[in-house]
C-alpha cells in the first residue's frame, strides 16, 4: 500500500480526506502543520505527498525547497486556490508533480495521485525518463506563433544541432523537445529527459556522466549515466540554468570533446548524444550575472526556439481545449462533447499564467464536473469566469525572466531554527552559489556567511 503524507491545517479537510484515500487503499498520515509534516517527512519514506498550498507556518515553494532536502524524489501534489494559482505553477517548475485547485474534487484527487505513483514507478531513479511514451500527441495550433514553431522544428529535427527552448512555464517546452526528437533521424533511438531542476549538485554529476563502484561511498555498482544511457539518440535537459558551475563545465566538455568520464574512472567513453535544453529564465541575464557560463550558452544555443505564452496565441486556446477534453474524455471515461458559447468566450479570455497546463488541468476538471454534454460556466472555476482585475492585470505581457521570484523570500521574516532551515534549503535550491542565495534570501552576502557560521552550515 503506497504511503502518503497529507498536510493540511484544517483537521476537518484532513480527515475527510484521509477517509476517502484509506478506502482507496492508500496508506495515509496527516500533519497539520509544515513543519510536522516534515519531520514526518525526515523520520520515514513516503511515496507521495499531498500537501496545502498555503500552511500557517510556511508557503507551498518554502515547502516544496525543504521537502527536496528530505527526498529529492518524492512526487508532491499541492492543493492550492486559485488565487495562488500562479504561484503553484511555478512550483511546478522547482518539481512539483501536479497542482490540484480547493474545492477538492476526489475522482481529480485520485487521478492526480495514481498518476504521481505510475510516474515514479517507472522512474525508479526519480530523474530520467527514457523514451517517448506511445500516446504523445502534439497539437500544433492555428496562430502565426504555432506555424512558427511548427516550421522551426521542421528545419531542425533533421540536424544535429543543439537547441535551447525558451518559454514561460506550462508553454510545451518539453512536448516541443519530444517532437524535435520523434521528427529526427534519431527517433528510433533513445530519448532522455533530466529535470535538471530536481537534481542536487552531488547528484547531477553521476546523474548525467555516471560512477564506477567505489567511486565514493555508497557507489556499490557501476552505474551508467544518461549521457550514455541516450547514446544515439537525445538528452532532454529541463531547467538546464539549474545546473551548478561545476557540472557546466563537465556538461561543456561532454559537448565538446563527445566524451564522458565516469566520476571515479579515468577512461573515457565516447558519445554520441544531441541536447535539447530547456528553461525559464533568460540564459543571457543568468550569463551577464555570471550564473551561467557563456561558452556553455553559446555551445547549447545553436538554435533558439521560444514558445509563446498561451495569452499571446489565443487563437490557439480552443483547439487545445478541444484537445485536452478528448484526453479527459479517455481518461475518466466520460463522453462531453464541447463547451457551450458562454464557456468559450470565458476560455478565450482568460490570461492563463500556467499556460498549457492550467488549460489542460482547468478542461479536466470541468469534465469531471459535467453534467450534461456540455462544458457550462458551472463547471469553470469562478476565479477564471470573473477573474480578479489584479490577477489579470499582473500577468506579465510578454516572456520576461524575472530574477527567480518564485524562489525568492525573506529570510528576515524567519526565525530561530525555521531559519537555518530556510537557508539550507535556499543553497541547495541554488546549487550552493551563496550570491545567489542571500539575494533570494534579501539579505547580503557579509549576513549569510555570518548566519553559515552562527548555525554551523558548512556550505
Ligand atoms: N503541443 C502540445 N500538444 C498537446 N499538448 C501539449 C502541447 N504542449 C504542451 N501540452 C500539454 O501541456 C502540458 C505542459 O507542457 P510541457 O510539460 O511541455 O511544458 P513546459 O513548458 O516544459 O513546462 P515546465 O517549464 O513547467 O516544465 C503537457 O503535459 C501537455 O499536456
Amino acid at each position: 500500500m503506497p504511503n502518503i503524507l497529507l498536510i493540511d491545517d484544517d483537521p476537518t479537510f484532513c480527515l475527510m480526506l484521509r477517509t476517502f484515500l484509506q478506502k482507496q487503499q492508500y496508506n495515509v498520515q496527516t500533519a497539520y502543520t509544515a513543519e510536522e509534516g516534515l519531520r514526518l517527512l525526515k523520520g520515514q519514506p513516503f511515496d507521495l505527498v499531498l500537501t496545502d498550498f498555503r500552511l500557517p507556518d510556511r508557503d507551498g515553494i518554502e515547502l516544496l525547497s525543504q521537502i527536496r532536502v528530505y527526498s529529492t524524489t518524492v512526487p508532491v501534489i499541492l492543493m492550492t486556490t486559485y488565487a495562488d494559482i500562479r504561484t503553484a505553477v511555478r512550483a511546478i517548475k522547482m518539481g512539483a508533480f501536479e497542482y490540484i485547485t480547493k474545492p477538492i474534487n476526489p475522482d481529480e484527487t485520485l487521478l492526480t495521485i495514481k498518476k504521481a505513483l505510475q510516474k515514479k514507478a517507472e522512474e525508479p531513479a526519480g530523474k530520467a525518463r527514457a523514451g517517448v511514451s506511445g500516446n504523445f500527441a502534439f497539437v500544433s495550433g492555428r496562430s502565426p506563433e504555432a506555424a512558427k514553431i511548427e516550421d522551426y522544428i521542421a528545419l531542425i529535427a533533421p540536424t544535429n544541432m543543439s537547441v535551447i527552448i525558451e518559454g514561460e512555464s506550462g508553454t510545451g517546452k518539453e512536448f516541443v523537445a519530444r517532437k524535435i526528437h520523434l521528427s529526427s533521424k534519431r527517433h528510433d533511438k533513445p530519448y532522455v529527459a533530466i529535470d535538471c531542476g530536481a537534481l542536487s549538485k552531488d547528484l547531477a554529476a553521476s546523474e548525467l556522466f555516471g560512477y564506477v563502484k567505489g567511486a565514493f561511498t555508497g557507489a556499490l555498482n557501476n552505474k551508467e549515466g544518461q549521457f550514455e544511457a541516450a547514446s544515439g539518440g537525445t538528452l532532454f535537459l529541463d531547467e538546464i540554468g539549474n545546473l551548478s558551475y561545476e557540472v557546466q563545465v563537465q556538461l561543456l566538455r561532454a559537448l565538446q570533446e563527445r566524451k564522458v568520464k565516469k566520476i571515479g574512472s579515468t577512461t573515457d567513453t565516447e558519445v554520441d548524444v544531441r541536447i535539447i535544453a530547456a528553461t525559464n529564465e533568460d540564459l543571457v541575464q543568468a550569463v551577464s550575472r555570471g550564473e551561467f557560463r557563456e561558452d556553455l550558452y553559446h555551445r547549447l544555443n545553436e538554435f533558439k526556439i521560444n514558445t509563446t505564452p498561451l495569452r499571446e496565441r489565443t487563437q490557439d486556446i480552443m483547439q487545445f481545449a478541444e484537445h485536452f477534453l478528448q484526453q479527459a474524455n479517455q481518461e475518466l471515461e466520460r463522453n462531453v462533447t464541447g463547451f457551450d458559447a458562454e464557456a468559450t468566450i470565458v476560455l478565450e479570455n482568460y490570461a492563463w499564467p500556467g499556460n498549457l497546463r492550467e488549460l489542460r488541468n482547468v478542461v479536466r476538471r470541468s469534465v469531471l464536473l459535467a453534467t450534461s454534454n456540455q462544458i457550462t460556466l458551472q463547471q469553470l472555476p469562478p476565479e477564471i469566469v470573473e477573474p480578479a482585475p489584479t490577477f489579470v492585470a499582473a500577468a506579465p505581457t510578454s516572456f520576461t525572466a524575472e530574477p527567480e521570484p518564485q524562489l525568492a523570500t525573506d529570510l528576515r521574516s524567519a526565525t530561530g531554527q525555521s531559519e537555518r532551515e530556510l537557508i539550507l534549503a535556499m543553497l541547495e535550491r541554488v546549487k550552493y552559489n551563496k550570491s545567489k542565495a542571500a539575494r533570494l534570501l534579501n539579505i547580503d552576502r557579509k549576513t549569510l556567511y555570518n548566519k553559515l557560521r552562527q548555525y554551523n552550515i558548512e556550505a
